[in-house]
């Protein structure tokens, strides 16, 4: 690979010291990085090389994947150069200009890790630059501060750089379990011929998070968990559940699924969505403080199509939740009145793994009872070392060239048009946003979406 270069706009944010610089770091450490790289973040603040380096040590000792060195970490930090701007000023690209004709690159990676107002302003200024040639942009979720935005900047971004040259990242398409999906379905007689409606009752996925909005009230507060999570990430990984040929074009196949999204009727917008707030959303920073954005979103959708038809798929996502948790669990159809069906969950996080839960006789007795597998991957200590963090999987997708890691623009339109949609409908049929304390699983409201199908949804 030809010398790298990575230009991080944003590069004093929560994204570039959590995820962006630790999975470099792996990389660096995994010899998939190029002899010679370099690494420019960009933010305002006053920082020499060292004040950086003090910065984001601590940041890359807790969230790399492997124990940091001394000497490691001090050989991967020769190859970081702070830069300094304000990057909605135009004229300092000459500047940025001027500090890549004196580091040479034919390998440019720049990265938008700053909120989608600004996504514009850096087009134009990269756009200028005489010394970055032909450059990948990686944009971060969301593509744009609106729908139109998004559609127009993309437009923009594909005429001035080509459309192979734009990565837009969803980083749950780099999580193993996300990938993992297809194959579980596809490798096993067990799944493969039973994935469609007669056999399956219902799909639900559920993305649980402990954490609350922290430092990032100016963002989410627009956004919400509809935008946040569910626009992107989770319809991801419910069309790859519901792909009809697993060994097909996946851009394709995901697609078909969510043009094939059962539309609503906005009279029954109350059977497909129900949004929540956590206790205490209203004092956090940069929240408004009679703000009715959601940190909880639960959904009912159906697929319409041969394979799908009548199978509810539900959708949970929220923040302040008693745990993380992302799984998927599928379950089977009753074959029998009087025994339990069989349940295949997915785990994707924290613990990746596959459980699977089917009848056996009681031992003793003539009774049935529940067998329950519990297989857990990243337990398997070579399994663990050997799975690349989400982050560190598309970022070197990308050095290599390789977009089929990423999200297709079609895509994104169809999602972002469906979810905004429904929330329009939610809105406008005056439907509460309700209230959960923090440490719960979901608001208890909720159970009026499935009850018809679970019980509880633990
Ligand atoms: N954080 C996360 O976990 C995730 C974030 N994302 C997305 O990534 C993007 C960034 O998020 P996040 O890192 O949390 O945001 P932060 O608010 O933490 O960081 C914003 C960055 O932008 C810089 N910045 C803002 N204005 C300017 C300016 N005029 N000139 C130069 N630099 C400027 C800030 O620099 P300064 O230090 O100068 O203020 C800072 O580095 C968002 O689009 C978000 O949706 C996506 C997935 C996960
Ligand atoms: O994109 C986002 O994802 C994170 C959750 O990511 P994970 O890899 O930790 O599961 C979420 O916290 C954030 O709000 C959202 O913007």
């Amino acid at each position: 690979m030809n010398k790298l270069t990575l230009t991080i706009f944003g590069g004093t944010g929560d994204l570039t010291y959590r995820k962006l610089l630790p999975a470099m770091y792996n990389l660096y450490i995994k010899n998939q990085l190029p002899k010679e790289f370099l690494i420019t973040p960009i933010g305002r603040r006053d920082y020499t090389d060292t004040d950086y380096q003090g910065v984001i040590e601590p940041w890359i000792s807790e969230f790399a994947q492997v124990k940091v060195k001394d000497e490691q970490l001090q050989a991967f930090f020769e190859h970081i150069h702070y830069f300094r701007m304000d990057f909605t000023t135009q004229s300092q690209y000459q500047l940025l200009d001027q500090y890549y004709e004196a580091h040479p690159s034919e390998n440019h990676v720049v990265y938008y890790a700053v909120a989608p107002d600004f996504f514009e302003g850096i087009t134009d200024g990269v756009s200028t630059m005489e010394n970055m040639h032909e450059p990948k942009i990686v944009l971060e979720k969301p593509f744009g501060a609106s729908f139109e935005l998004a559609k127009f900047l993309s437009k923009k971004l594909e005429t001035l750089f080509g459309s192979n040259h734009i990565y837009r990242i969803d980083h749950y398409l780099g999580k193993e379990m996300v990938r993992n999906i297809l194959t579980i379905r596809d490798a096993n007689l067990l799944f493969k011929n039973v994935w469609n409606k007669d056999s399956i009752d219902h799909v639900q996925i559920s993305a649980l998070e402990e954490v609350g909005v922290e430092t990032r009230g100016n963002y989410y507060d627009h956004a919400g968990a509809l935008k946040d999570m569910v626009q992107n990430h989770l319809l991801q990984i419910m069309s790859i559940v519901a792909v009809d040929d697993p060994t097909g074009n996946m851009n394709e196949q995901q697609l078909a699924v969510l043009k094939q999204l059962r539309s609503v009727d906005k009279l029954k917008i109350q059977d497909t969505l129900l949004l929540g707030q956590y206790d205490g959303y209203r004092q956090e920073l940069h929240v408004d403080p009679a703000s009715t954005i959601e940190t909880f979103a639960g959904l009912k959708l159906f697929i319409d199509n041969e394979r799908w038809q009548g199978v509810p798929f539900y959708i949970r996502t929220g923040k302040k939740m008693a745990r993380r948790e992302i799984e998927v669990k599928i379950t089977f159809k009753r074959q029998r009145e009087d025994v339990d069906p069989n349940v295949l969950v997915i785990k994707i996080q924290p613990t990746e793994g596959v459980y699977l839960e089917f009848n056996i006789k009681t031992p003793g007795e003539d009774s049935i009872t529940k067998a329950q597998m519990d297989f857990c991957q990243n337990c398997n200590l070579i399994f663990k070392l050997n799975t690349p963090e989400a982050y560190e999987r598309m970022l070197h997708a990308c050095m290599i060239g390789d977009n089929s890691w990423f999200t297709k623009w079609e895509m994104i339109e169809y999602s972002w048009e469906y979810i905004d949609a429904l929330k329009q409908m939610y809105s406008d049929a005056n439907l509460p946003v309700y209230t959960y304390p923090q440490g719960s699983v979901e608001p208890k409201e909720l159970s009026q979406l499935y009850h018809k199908d679970f019980e509880q949804w633990n």
